[in-house]
């Protein structure tokens, strides 16, 4: 690749961000303090590649606070209101009111890092659902799109809409009492915008301790030049330096109005001129990676870390289904599991082998099995029968019985056969997906993913189905 190719794949917002952040916000920006650009990574939009060798794990770039779109940087520009925004709502507000105009964003606090922000989620699974909903009888890509997607993010997607539509709401309720902010709002499609700045949050925003104590879920910001970073969980990839509000568990200190800069740490192992460099997002199963982010990394063993190998799959309604097809005794059964804390995440696993079902399934379906199939009502003497389930879970008993072991391991096998023929299916309607001419260039990125993780459900499934065959304790 000759020099010109490179500097063509450049973002063309690129110089813009680097200008703003080294005035006003006076960050040095000579490449012995940013060694790094953005440019093209195929299948994955843009990413950070490194412009000179690279020493190991040390600060690679530092953003100064300032430049951090958080709720600390927007709080002096916003009307103020009880209970306060979160911090995904003021951001995704913000860039609502900003979002770019031909790659252009005019807002004179953040405008050139806004214009470097995606144009548009057109290749994310969440929008291809909200874009069904707003129109259920089209036809279009995107229909037909969240119509091939496996039950298991559809679920995922499900609850993300429920975040979003609270978002929304409280947003709306904030606008209604401050209605001089859309003032300069051009367009109509404030919606559309707001969901664009929510995606934005939710895709690229980063751990950052900005409050008092560590779980509060406002410790978090978009953080510009970081957020062109691709995932991996293979390493070397870059990590974030822990701050001193984090070091000390203190919060931002009151000198310090905006919180600490942002530092990141360049990879374990030096990096050479034009490599890319990578963050792990978190050891997130592909079903996260995709309904979250809008991609699934590649499951090629070589391309995996230890820790991810191999796939996983949640369950989620295909058990809560089984439990409300049993009527009052099976809402019975789930008060128990929900009191003892069994109730939902139920996954399989390829890895370690043998491929096996979680401890929580395995009990939820013992449980399942304790009282006959055919039982209409609750068993009169339900404290012994629980008495024997418990005992499983003390350790204080091996199994209940063989006949339970024998029929939750039966259910079981049918439930991953009919996830492998929903599957083989699925992967049918995802071939079928037109890509032809005219389509977009993400088509094809989106539609392997979606093949992936239909792929993971038959291997996940498949291997179970072996392990139980095998007879293999779990
Ligand atoms: C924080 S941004 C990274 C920068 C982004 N690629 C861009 O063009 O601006 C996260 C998004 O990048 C893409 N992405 C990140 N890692 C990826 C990977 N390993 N494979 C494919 N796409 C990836 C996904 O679209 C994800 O939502």
């Amino acid at each position: 690749m000759n020099g010109d190719h490179l500097s063509e794949q450049i973002h063309p917002g690129w110089n813009a961000l680097v200008q703003w952040l080294s005035d006003p916000h006076c960050m040095d920006i000579s490449i012995d303090k940013l060694p790094v650009v953005a440019r093209s990574s195929p299948g994955a939009g843009y990413g950070l590649f490194s412009l000179r060798s690279i020493e190991p794990s040390a600060p690679l770039f530092s953003i100064p606070a300032q430049a951090l779109l958080n709720s600390l940087t927007l709080a002096p520009h916003y009307p103020s209101t009880r209970p306060k925004l979160t911090c995904t709502q003021a951001v995704s507000l913000h860039l609502m009111l900003h979002r770019s105009v031909d790659g252009h964003s005019s807002d004179p606090l953040f405008g050139p890092y806004i214009s470097v922000l995606p144009n548009n989620f057109d290749s994310h699974p969440f929008s291809w659902l909200w874009k069904k909903r707003h129109d259920p009888d089209s036809l279009s890509l995107d229909t037909q799109l969240a119509n091939i997607l496996p039950r298991r993010i559809l679920e995922k997607l499900d609850k993300m809409t429920l975040l979003f539509e609270e978002d929304w709401k409280r947003t709306q309720d904030y606008l209604r009492n401050n209605p001089t902010l859309l003032d300069k709002k051009t367009g109509t499609r404030i919606e559309e915008d707001y969901l664009w700045g929510w995606l934005n949050v939710n895709t690229r925003c980063v751990y950052h301790r900005l409050a008092k104590t560590r779980s509060d879920g406002d410790n978090m910001t978009l953080c510009p030049i970081l957020d062109f970073a691709n995932h991996t969980t293979k390493p070397p990839y870059t990590t974030p330096e822990t701050t001193r509000a984090e070091l000390w568990d203190t919060g931002p200190s009151a000198k310090k109005k905006f919180g600490d800069n942002f530092v990141l740490l360049s990879p374990s192992s030096a990096a050479s001129p034009a490599e890319e460099l990578y963050l792990k997002y978190g050891a997130h199963s592909s079903a996260t990676l995709f309904s979250e982010y809008g991609f699934v990394s590649n499951p090629d063993p070589a391309e995996q870390s230890d820790e991810t190998l191999g796939g996983q799959m949640d369950l989620g309604s295909v058990i809560e289904h089984l439990f409300e097809r049993r009527g009052v005794v099976g809402s019975w059964m789930k008060d128990v599991l929900i009191e003892e804390g069994y109730w939902g995440d139920w996954t399989l696993h390829s890895s370690p082998a043998p491929a096996h079902p979680s401890y929580r399934l395995i009990t939820t379906l013992r449980l399942y099995h304790l009282v006959p199939r055919y039982t209409q009502s609750i068993p009169s003497n339900v404290d012994a029968y629980l008495q024997d389930w418990r005992d499983t879970i003390l350790g204080k008993k091996y199994i209940i019985s063989k006949e339970n072991e024998s029929l939750w391991r039966g259910t079981l096998k049918k439930i991953c056969e009919s996830i492998v023929n929903d599957a083989v299916e699925g992967l049918g309607r995802t071939a079928a997906i037109d890509g032809s001419e005219g389509s977009p260039e993400w088509l094809d990125s989106s539609r392997t993913f979606v093949s992936w993780l239909w792929q993971e459900e038959i291997d996940v499934s498949t291997s179970v189905i072996g392990s139980l065959d095998q007879n293999e304790e779990f």
